[in-house]
């Protein structure tokens, strides 16, 4: 589970997201919409401890990201929307390194049965920095997933995949999910939104816009596909902005 409570970020005196509470259940994957600039990787970034909340908590599984990080982030996997691996280690001493960090146990089958999902086993030793960024992403989606983390946070999962990987990235995600974990993705694909998620949050200019799952969503606004919804929500904020100025 992710607990939002009362969340909020500035960066100096512009605040980013503006107090935000929002849950995010295991067995369910949650997707955070919105446009450039709308919170969201700022929010992801709080979620998996890389930023202090100005203001409020961020808990993964009950715990506080920011005031007990190691426990929280033994609990948290994170892909983010660009791999950051280190170049000189080959793909298997990098997951053998996760694994070790983990305190995985026989983790070399495993290692072996993700490089084969994705197509690596022949480039396992060789140096991540000599892989494409396909490679690189479904690298750092296998580092991910190596632990089985309870919470699952992905920021922009399938740029840089080809459709074969982007298919069973999604599969991924939707079968961690259902195994009781929660998942929680960013992303401007609305197809894959709707294809994938229970539970739609649109973060706009820093504030939740609306929340709910397709169908909730879509009676909101009067029907149309995601797409649709998701403008007749901005165009009614921005509305609602002109209106107040
Ligand atoms: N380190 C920073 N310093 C100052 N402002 C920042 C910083 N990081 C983000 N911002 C600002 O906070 C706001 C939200 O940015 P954020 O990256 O969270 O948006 P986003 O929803 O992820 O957008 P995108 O879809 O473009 O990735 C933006 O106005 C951005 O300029």
């Amino acid at each position: 589970m992710i607990e939002l409570i009362q969340y909020s970020k500035s960066y100096g005196a512009y605040q980013a997201v503006k107090p935000l509470s929002l849950t995010m259940n295991p067995g369910v994957v949650t997707s955070l919409l919105g446009p450039n600039g709308a919170g969201k990787t700022t929010t992801i970034r709080a979620i998996v401890g890389l930023t202090r909340p100005s203001a409020g908590q961020v808990k993964v599984e009950g715990i506080d990201v920011w005031k007990d990080p190691l426990k929280a982030k033994k609990r948290i996997g994170y892909i983010p929307d660009r791999p950051y691996l280190y170049g000189k280690l080959s793909a298997r001493e990098l997951l053998r390194f996760i694994a070790g960090v983990h305190g995985l146990s026989n983790a070399n089958p495993h290692i072996e049965t993700w490089l084969q999902f994705f197509g690596l086993e022949d480039f396992g030793n060789a140096l991540i920095e000599t892989y494409s960024h396909g490679m690189k992403q479904k690298l750092t989606v296998i580092a991910a997933m190596l632990p089985e983390p309870p919470v699952l946070v992905v920021d922009e999962p399938m740029v840089g995949l080809d459709p074969k990987a982007a298919k069973q990235v999604r599969e991924l995600l939707q079968e961690h999910a259902r195994k009781g974990n929660t998942v929680l993705l960013t992303t401007h694909s609305m197809p894959l939104a709707e294809a994938i998620s229970e539970k739609i949050a649109v973060l706009h200019k820093g504030k939740l816009r609306a929340l709910g799952n397709i169908a909730e969503l879509k009676h909101l606004t009067h029907g149309g596909d995601l797409e649709d919804v998701f403008f007749k929500l901005l165009e009614e904020e921005e509305a609602q902005h002109a209106a107040a100025t």
